[in-house]
């Protein structure tokens, strides 16, 4: 996918939000864009999601599906969690049931049942991200997804991310407090100015640790995740246990 010449401002005698962008993100690619406030990284990500168009340039090669995580979920829509992501995903042309293994996989099934609008922040904001990740998109936009969500969501997106560029996907982030930084091979961009250049990624923190896993009822997952990082802990992932248990019979 490619900006190509991209200007774009919010009204006709405004100044410009974004100037003269050209950059590029392969297949398979994670480009992290950063910035400080204001500067236009999710202008950049709506240009990139086809939300918004261009003034003058054109987003050229975007791949057929989309998944868009906004800043902030709208939720202020009349359904509950399930019948808004089987509605999102019939709506776009996917079976609904693809819905149900991000219900699962963002452990969401206990709220499916619950409106939007009664629904926390953060599980408002993995209702979105479920959204986004039905049909398998072949470039996942995600704008400052470490802002809003619970715990367990943050530690999965590394996973999500791997799993779409794997299969010769794109991803493309917003951070602008640095929490990206741990995403392997992703490659960085810096909005400054109105203008977008690649950049050095921030330094990762070196190494000399072991991998511990453990088991916890899905129930506390999150509460968990929040206990060992207080604890000083890197949680790394929380994936989905199923069947009868082993490894711990003494
Ligand atoms: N709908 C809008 N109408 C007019 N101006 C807007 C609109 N949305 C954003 N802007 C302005 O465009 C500029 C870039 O905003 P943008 O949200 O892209 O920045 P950002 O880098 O994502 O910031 P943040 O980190 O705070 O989300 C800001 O000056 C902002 O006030």
């Amino acid at each position: 996918m490619r900006f190509d010449g991209v200007w774009f401002r919010y009204a006709r005698r405004a100044d410009w939000t974004l100037r003269a962008v050209d950059a590029v993100v392969e297949p398979g690619q994670t480009v992290v864009v950063l910035g400080r406030n204001g500067a236009g990284k999710s202008t950049l990500l709506q240009l990139a999601a086809g939300v918004l168009r261009p003034g003058r340039g054109a987003v050229r090669d975007r791949p057929p599906t989309v998944g868009w995580v906004p800043e902030r979920f709208p939720a202020d829509q009349p359904f509950t969690a399930g019948d808004y992501l089987h509605r999102m995903a019939s709506v776009r042309g996917h079976d609904p049931a693809e819905a149900d293994e991000w219900i699962e996989r963002l452990l969401l099934t206990g709220h499916t049942g619950t409106r939007l609008s009664d629904l926390s922040k953060g599980t408002a904001q993995k209702v979105g991200l479920a959204q986004a990740l039905t049909g398998r998109p072949g470039l996942l936009i995600l704008d400052e997804p470490w802002e809003g969500l619970d715990a367990v969501a943050r530690t999965l997106i590394p996973e999500i991310v791997a799993e779409v560029t794997a299969t010769g996907g794109m991803a493309l982030l917003s951070d602008h407090r640095g929490e990206t930084a741990h995403l392997p091979g992703a490659i960085h961009w810096s909005v400054t100015d109105a203008t977008v250049q690649p950049t050095a990624a921030p330094p990762a923190p070196s190494r000399d640790e072991v991998v511990i896993e453990i088991s916890v009822p899905r129930a506390s997952a999150d509460e968990a995740v929040v206990r060992l990082r207080a604890s000083g802990h890197a949680v790394l992932g929380v994936r989905d246990v199923k069947g009868p248990r082993s490894g711990d019979s003494r």
